[in-house]
C-alpha cells in the first residue's frame, strides 16, 4: 500500500495484502535452509518453523549454537545438518553466518546453488562489498534480501508477543521471475511486521551507519560524556546514571515510541522543554561532522574492511568478549547493573 512518510510517498507491503496463508502458498513447495544459528538464524528459523513453513538448519557440529538448535527442537539428521548438507537440501538458502564468516563459506554455498534456487540475506553486505567479499552468486539464482530492522532477539520475542518488527527487503537479481514473491513470502514468514523496498547497496550502507551511529555507536558516547561530566562535577553514580540512561529508557524513550519526541517533550515540564529546544541543535551541530565522518567510512568500504579484517581472526568472539567486558566493567554499567536490581519488577 502507499503511504506518506512526510510529504514523500512510499510503498510498504504489510500482512493484510499478504497475508500469512498466501505466504505459505507460494513457499510450498520450498525448502529453507537457515545456515548459521547465532543471532538472526534462531529468530528467523523459528518464527519460519512456528508460521508453519518447511525449514531445516544448517550449523557446524561440535559447537555451542549446534547445541543451542538442538535445545530449540531442531532434531539432528531430520531439521539440523552439518553446513554442507543443508546447502545441498534447500531450495532458498538463507545465508546468516556472520558476514566475514559469510566469506569462508561461500565456495560450499556456491557449489549447490543450482539454477532456480534462491540465495537470501539479511544485509546487502557480502554482494555489495564483493570486491572484499568475492560473494559474486551465479546469474541462474534469485538474489533477495530481507533485513528485519532490529536484533534478532527482538524478532523472536515481538513474534511471541504478537507484534512484528519491520524489515527492509530487497531484490538483486530475479532469474526466476518469482524472486519477488518469494522475498516477500518470507519476509512475512519470518514474522515482519511490515516490509518496505530498498536495495542492496542502501541497506548496507544505511545499516552500518545506523548502528554505528545513533543506534549503538553514538548513544554509547554521548551517555559516556554526559556521565563522566556529571561525575566530574561531583554528582554520585545512581545520580549520574538514573539522570543519563534510566530515566531514557525506562519513562521517556517509551514515549517517543508511542507518539513522537513532540509528545515526550510535551510531557515534560516547561522548564525542560524550554532547554531542550534550545539545545538540540547545538549536539547536532556538534555531531553532524562526526556522522558525515561516518558515512564517508561506509561509503568508501572502510567499515566493511575492518569489520572483516577483525571478524575473521580465529579469536574474534574472545576480543570482541574482551572489549565488551571494558564496557560492563565501566563505571556508568556497573551503576546501571545496580540500578536494574533497584527496579520494583526485578525483585
Ligand atoms: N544480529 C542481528 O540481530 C542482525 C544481523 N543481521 C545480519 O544477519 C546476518 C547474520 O548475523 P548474526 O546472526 O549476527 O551472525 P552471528 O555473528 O551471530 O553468526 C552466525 C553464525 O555464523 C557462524 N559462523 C561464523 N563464522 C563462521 C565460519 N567461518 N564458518 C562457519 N560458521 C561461522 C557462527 O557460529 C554463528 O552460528 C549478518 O549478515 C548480519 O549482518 C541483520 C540484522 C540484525
Ligand atoms: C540489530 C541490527 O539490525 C544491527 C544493529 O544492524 C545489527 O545487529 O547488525
Ligand atoms: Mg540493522
Ligand atoms: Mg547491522
Amino acid at each position: 500500500m502507499k503511504l506518506k512518510f512526510g510529504t514523500v510517498e512510499e510503498d510498504v507491503v504489510t500482512r493484510e495484502e499478504f497475508p500469512l496463508e498466501k505466504a505459505r502458498e507460494v513457499l510450498k513447495d520450498e525448502v529453507i535452509a537457515v545456515l548459521g544459528y547465532g543471532v538472526q538464524g534462531p529468530g528467523q528459523a523459528l518464527n519460519l518453523k512456528d508460521n508453519g513453513f518447511n525449514v531445516i538448519v544448517g550449523q557446524r557440529k561440535n559447537s555451542k549454537t549446534w547445541d543451542k538448535a538442538v535445545a530449540d527442537g531442531w532434531v539432528p539428521g531430520e531439521t539440523l545438518f552439518e553446513l554442507e548438507e543443508a546447502c545441498e537440501k534447500g531450495t532458498i538458502l538463507q545465508f546468516l553466518l556472520s558476514d566475514a564468516g559469510q566469506i569462508a563459506l561461500w565456495p560450499t554455498v556456491k557449489k549447490h546453488l543450482s539454477p532456480g534456487k534462491a540465495l537470501y540475506f539479511s544485509h546487502g553486505f557480502g554482494v555489495t562489498y564483493n570486491d572484499q567479499t568475492g560473494i559474486v552468486p551465479p546469474e541462474d539464482v534469485d538474489v533477495i534480501l530481507v533485513a528485519p530492522k532490529g536484533s534478532g532477539t527482538s524478532l523472536r520475542r515481538m513474534f511471541v508477543e504478537g507484534r512484528g518488527l519491520n524489515s527492509s527487503f530487497a531484490i538483486y537479481q530475479d532469474a526466476t521471475g518469482k524472486a519477488r514473491e518469494r522475498v516477500i513470502a518470507l519476509g512475512i514468514g519470518v514474522g515482519s511486521g511490515y516490509l518496505f523496498e530498498t536495495d542492496f547497496y542502501r541497506e548496507v550502507t544505511s545499516d552500518l551507519t545506523g548502528e554505528r551511529g545513533t543506534l549503538m555507536g553514538a548513544i554509547q558516547g554521548i551517555f559516556a560524556a554526559q556521565y563522566e561530566v556529571l561525575r566530574e562535577n561531583g554528582h554520585s553514580p545512581s545520580e549520574a546514571f538514573n539522570e543519563t540512561v534510566e530515566e531514557l529508557t525506562q519513562s521517556l524513550m517509551p514515549l517517543v515510541a508511542e507518539n513522537g519526541m513532540d509528545w515526550m517533550y510535551a510531557n515534560c515540564s516547561t522548564t525542560a522543554q524550554r532547554g531542550a529546544l534550545d539545545w538540540w541543535k547545538p549536539f547536532r551541530d556538534a555531531s553532524k561532522p562526526v556522522f558525515e565522518q561516518l558515512y564517508k567510512s561506509v561509503k568508501d568500504g572502510k567499515e566493511a574492511a575492518k569489520s572483516i579484517e577483525s571478524n575473521s581472526k580465529a579469536d574474534y568472539r574472545e576480543k570482541l568478549e574482551e572489549e565488551l567486558s571494558e564496557l560492563r566493567d565501566s563505571e556508568m554499567w556497573k551503576a546501571g547493573a545496580t540500578v536494574r536490581k533497584l527496579r520494583p519488577e526485578n525483585n
